[in-house]
Parts: structure tokens; sequence; C-alpha cells
């Protein structure tokens, strides 16, 4: 990073300043700030997107160089200490009262500084995951999720073979290390890329033979191992993501019910719906888990994934903003929600056929603690230990009965999954 115009700095400035106004997502805010500057090149966004989520990544740390969170002081601490520039290197970049802040940044101390600092967490998060998996290994996951994740693709297999797009990839990006465009270890439909591409034009994204799709995200359409002719619901299908990769496993047979309380997210859903070639898909908006809409389908699933509404704090490579946004108030009120959708997307499920739980969170609250509590409230379902399930596919990933995915481990955002088998002689009443 070198020749940084000033003016880029006081754009990447006022993006962080309005990322930090916490009104909404910083990839809203910022997708929001590049619609209002559109006199930003390429290199120019890339920049400020660069280094206002190199901000977030480590804003704990920075606040504390920084003696608080003015956004401009934030920036000039992360070019000196994290990005390591030198005062020469930004001599035409930075202004007297900028270099005079560059130069404290530099002198300060960093020896001793607290563990929630060195992870770069707020109090709360860090104390929670330090008790959950103790400071050494805490530390680690905390780290890994301060790097940025790699980007991977889910090849839609009703459209085309990885063999082949992994060819066209290579093929076509003779600009980078051709041995980093790799097939992903685990997930045997995915291929990883070094870095992150606009792939939203590219022929193999507007013909529906990719999807952007993290590889953990993948494996949970795994998990549910939905079958040909199958009934499954995804009951918070979101934007599709998983809904569409278990449609291509069913391999466009049986009927594949996506249901999700945002019309925002579904209508996404419909677009890419329409790039996937599937037909067996039926979505659906609910006002909630409670909504009429599902009564008629009680009993009536072969599987039902509800990958629930989350902290979201298994993806802070992504999403840096999550862990200065969500609250302690905030796990408290998804714990109920995601007891009460489990709750309700059981009683979809037939007799002998599957419920699988998942989350994009890290803790225990709202991960084993939810399918432990389900297990205990539910004596109609035992869990099937998902490492089983993944070994009948030949998936090499083994984290016990509980899926649990970690960066550090797996290269994947942190994910957690459990899957429940309802008792073959249910005691539900035949279906109307
Ligand atoms: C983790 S996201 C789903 C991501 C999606 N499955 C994917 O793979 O892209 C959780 C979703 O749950 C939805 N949601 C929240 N409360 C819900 C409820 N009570 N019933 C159904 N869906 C709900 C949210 O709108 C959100 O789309």
């Amino acid at each position: 990073m070198k020749n940084i115009h000033p003016q880029l700095l006081r754009f990447a400035g006022t993006a962080l300043a309005d990322i930090l106004a916490g009104t909404g997502p910083a990839d809203a805010v910022l997708g929001s700030f590049f619609r209002n500057n559109r006199e930003l090149g390429t290199k120019e966004r890339a920049f400020v997107a660069e280094s206002v989520y190199g901000v977030l990544r480590r804003k704990r740390l920075l606040s504390y160089l920084a003696d608080g969170d003015d956004p401009r002081k934030l920036l000039v601490a992360w070019l000196v200490r994290v990005q390591g520039m030198s005062l020469r290197d930004l001599e035409d970049t930075l202004n007297t009262q900028q270099k005079e802040w560059a130069q404290e940044i530099k002198a300060k101390n960093t020896d001793n500084l607290s563990l929630a600092i060195q992870a770069d967490m707020p109090d709360w998060l860090w104390e929670k995951l330090s008790a959950q998996y103790g400071d050494e290994q805490a530390l680690t996951i905390a780290r890994s999720m301060q790097q940025q994740a790699m980007m991977d693709l889910r090849v839609n297999t009703i459209k085309a073979t990885r063999e082949d797009v992994l060819a066209k990839f290579i093929s076509e990006n003779t600009q980078l290390n051709q041995d980093t465009i790799v097939p992903t270890p685990l997930s045997p439909t995915g291929i990883r890329l070094p870095q992150r591409l606009n792939i939203s034009r590219h022929i193999l994204f507007t013909e529906g033979k990719v999807e952007v799709q993290d590889e953990g995200s993948q494996l949970l359409a795994h998990l549910v191992a939905p079958r040909r002719g199958e009934m499954i619901a995804d009951l918070c299908a979101g934007a599709g993501g998983k809904t569409l990769a278990m449609g291509a496993l069913m391999r466009n047979t049986g009927r594949l019910y996506a249901f999700d309380i945002s019309e925002k997210r579904l209508t996404n859903l419909g677009q890419r719906l329409k790039r996937s070639g599937l037909s067996n898909l039926h979505s659906q908006l609910i006002s909630s888990e409670q909504d009429a809409k599902l009564k008629r389908l009680n009993g009536k699933f072969n599987r039902v994934l509800v990958d629930a509404p989350c902290s979201g704090l298994g993806t802070l490579r992504r999403n840096p903003d999550l862990k200065w946004r969500q609250t302690p108030q905030d796990v408290l009120e998804l714990k109920g929600k995601q007891t009460s959708i489990l709750a309700r997307a059981a009683k979809l499920v037939k007799a002998g056929g599957r419920l699988i739980y998942a989350t994009c969170s890290l803790l225990s609250d709202e991960n084993e603690a939810i399918a432990d509590a389900f297990l205990a409230a539910h004596p109609d379902f035992k869990l099937i230990p998902a490492n089983e399930v993944l070994a009948q596919q030949q998936i090499p990933v083994d984290t016990g009965e509980y899926l649990k995915l970690l960066p550090h481990l797996h290269q994947t955002d942190g994910f957690f999954a459990a899957v429940f088998e309802k008792a073959a002689a249910s005691s539900e009443p035949a279906a109307a």
C-alpha cells in the first residue's frame, strides 16, 4: 500500500464515520456511501473498503492506540500499526496534525495489553469465549477472525461440474497464482479463490453455474443430506444460500419449501433461483414461526433445516462490525427466538424424519445450549452424530456429535449444527 492520496483518506474517514454511527450493518452503509460517491473508481473503492474493514477488525486495539474513536485517527493508527507504514511512506498522505498523531501512535507501548484487546473484542464477548474455550484457544479463534476470508464458490451441479468450473477459472485468471485456485478440501462442490473477485457479471455466475458460498455453509446442506424425491423445508431460508445447495443435492426432484419472515431476502432468493435452474422450490413469506400457513404442513417433511437467526459472530472475518454491534441483550433475545423456531420446526418433521439446527455463531448460548435444551424438551427426538452423517458422504470433517467449524481449524466461517431424528413410531396424529 503506497501513495495514498489525502483525498482518498478523507473518503475513508467519512465512510468509517458513517459506519461507526451505527445506523446499519457495515456492508449496507458502505454500499450506500459508494452509491453517494460515484466518482470513486474501482481502486479507490477497494482502498476505502479495505481500510474501513481493517479498522473494524482491530478497532479495540486501534481505539487504545488512538485514545478514542475519532475515525480519522483510527485510520492513521491502522496505517501505521496494522499496515506497518512508516511516516515516510505517509509523507504526502497525512496533514501536519495527522503526522503528529502518527508519531504518538507509533510510540505507544503495546506490551501488556489485556487479552480482550489482543482478541480485539468487547469485554462481554471475550469473557464468553474465554469461558468456553480457555484463554489460549479463545485468542487463537479471535485472531483467526481478524483475518480476511478467502472467497468460496459453490458449483451448481445441476448446470456444471466442479472440474469444468475450476478449469475455466484457472484459464482465465492468469494474473493469479494458479495453484491458489483450488477445490475446497471439505465440500465436494466448492472452489476456493485466494482473493475476492467481483463475479456478479461473470458468465459462470450469470448462467447460474456458481454461487458465492462459504465452504462451511455448503457443508450444512450436506448435513441435511436431502434425498431425491423428498419433502424438505428450510424454515429460515433467507436469500437461499443453503436452500439452493439443498435443491442441487436433490437433483431438482421432490419438493423444497423455503420460508422466511423477510420479504426482501426471499426476493433475493427468487433472483438466485432463476439463475439456478431449479424447479422444485416453493418459497413462502411467513409472519413468524407461528404463521398459520405452516399448520397444514405439520408432520409432512423428511428433513427440516432451521438455519436460525443468530448473532453471526462466526462470520466476523466478513462482518467484523458485528462484534461492535451485538450485545449480551441481543444474544438473550436471539436465544428465545432460536428455541421457539426450533420447537415449531419439530412439528413439521415426519415420523422418522430429521431436524437440523444450525447457526453461524461461536457462542454456546446459541449453539449447544439450544440443542441440549431441545433434546431435553423433546423426548421423541434423538441426536444423530454429525460426524457420522458427514462420514457417510466421505466428507472428511469430524468435530464429534455436533458440527463445530472454526476458521483456524477448517478455513471456513464459524458454524454450529446439530442433527435430530424424530422417532419412527411418533405419537403425531396422522395428517388430516
Ligand atoms: C442465518 S439467516 C438465514 C441464512 C440462509 N439460510 C442462507 O443460507 O443464506 C436467518 C434467517 O432467519 C430469518 N428469520 C428470523 N426470524 C424468523 C422466524 N421467526 N421464522 C422464520 N425465519 C426467520 C431471517 O429473516 C434470516 O433470513
